[in-house]
């Protein structure tokens, strides 16, 4: 039996791997699970999984908790809750589906407790994608991708070296506006950008993947969890979302994965890693589809991915920049504070003042994240 611990057990990934458990319960035992604050369906879920720990965001919120359930389930609250939940139970995989670079203390403490990571939470490598995989390879413990594109690269590869690996190729969707033009893009609203033509998911990475942050940080990502050159990925926009990415080899043949839209495949994938099982996810039919498309990536059109390019090839603190003004930027978009496209100009401009420092330390990487998040929560205004 495999134990397993989620941070952001309420969330779209935390709820679909604990739905990808329930569907295997002699194979899966919760030991722990983190919430911010919905109470309500925390405690159905520690009522159900009967996890060893729980935690969530507040004191207040934790006092309410202890009153729904049994004594022998330990609450925990807050930054040290989370970490609790991380490194302090019997789980031998962790799932990482916080949302933003607030999931690096955890995700750190997680590696250093010896913890295989199933890593949803794509913020953290951005932010310190250096710290976070050397802290991995001294520990030996495996990252394995949860983000749909990054699970599918992974597949592809099935361990073959880096030299024989031509190019990474990230599919992108195009998110809610992928056919709107820049001057459409003016006018939009939150509950436009909240639409996702083939995934639901949480508030924030939907309207990422409206900008195209979400491939930019998934680029970044690819560079640190593949070990691969920022001019070795690519990125091609495919609005079906069925192929998920590919890698292409030195001999030229493409691998890829194909699936139809569903989160719970790479969750079980990680979850299960080397093994396969059934899943409830239904069948791709490509007779039934069709066709699948694909058109060239416009960097113009999507100035965040070039952003999140140049961020990564400059490195150092950079990335730390482009992530901390982008989460910024879409919470203050979310609330009515700035339109769509000032977020890129949020992204812009912290980029634009920042002076990158090279092989950051964690606390270099703390510090320009706050100052960049108090920037980013100011300009613009
Ligand atoms: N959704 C998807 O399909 C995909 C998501 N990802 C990545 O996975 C991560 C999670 O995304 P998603 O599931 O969409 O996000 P959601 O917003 O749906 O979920 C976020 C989770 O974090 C929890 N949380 C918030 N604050 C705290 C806190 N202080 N302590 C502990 N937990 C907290 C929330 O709890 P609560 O709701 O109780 O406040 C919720 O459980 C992101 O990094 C995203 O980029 C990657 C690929 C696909
Ligand atoms: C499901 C998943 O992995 C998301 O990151 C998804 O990739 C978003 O899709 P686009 O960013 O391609 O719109
Ligand atoms: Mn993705």
């Amino acid at each position: 039996m495999k134990k397993i611990a989620i941070l952001g057990s309420t969330g779209s990934i935390g709820t679909q791997t604990l739905d990808v458990i329930r569907a295997h319960p002699q194979q899966f035992a919760v030991e722990g699970i983190a919430a911010g604050s919905n109470i309500d369906l925390v405690t159905e879920q520690a009522l159900e999984f009967r996890p060893r720990l729980v935690s969530v965001a507040t004191r207040e919120l934790a006092d309410q908790l202890r009153s729904r359930l049994p004594q022998e389930i330990v609450v925990h609250y807050g930054d040290e809750g989370l970490i609790e939940v991380a490194a302090g139970t019997d789980a031998d995989t962790v799932v990482t589906a916080v949302m933003g670079s607030m999931g690096l203390p955890s995700t750190l403490a997680a590696i250093d407790a010896g913890k295989t990571i199933g890593l949803a939470n794509k913020e953290t490598l951005v932010t310190a994608g250096h710290i976070v995989t050397e802290h991995a390879r001294q520990k030996g413990v495996a990252l394995l991708p949860i983000d749909s594109e990054h699970s599918a690269l992974f597949q592809s590869l099935n361990g073959e070296p880096r030299e024989r690996i031509a190019e990474l190729t990230l599919t992108a969707s195009g998110g809610s506006f992928r056919d709107r033009t820049r001057e459409q893009l003016r006018e939009v609203t939150v509950a436009d950008a909240l639409k996702h033509p083939n995934w639901s998911m949480g508030a924030k990475i939907t309207i990422d993947s409206a900008t195209m942050a979400n491939k930019g940080l998934e680029v970044i990502e690819a560079h640190w969890l593949f070990d691969m050159p920022y001019d070795r990925i690519s990125v091609v926009l495919h609005p079906e979302s069925i192929i998920h990415s590919y890698v292409e080899f030195v001999d030229t043949s493409i691998i890829a994965q194909l699936g139809n839209p569903d989160m719970r495949v790479p969750i079980q994938y990680a979850l299960t890693y080397p093994d396969r099982q059934p899943s409830p996810s239904s069948r791709l039919s490509l007779a039934q589809i069709g066709q699948l498309t694909f058109r060239e990536m416009d960097e113009q059109r999507f100035p965040c991915l070039r952003m999140a390019f140049e961020s990564g090839r400059l490195g150092g603190t950079a990335p730390t920049v482009f992530n901390a003004a982008n989460e910024i930027a879409v919470a203050r978009f979310l609330k009515g504070e700035i339109p769509f496209l000032t977020i890129e100009d949020v992204i812009a401009d912290a980029l634009e003042q920042h002076e990158v420092i090279a092989a950051p330390d964690l606390e270099t990487i703390h510090e320009v994240d706050r100052l960049t998040r108090a920037r980013a929560a100011s300009v613009f205004a």
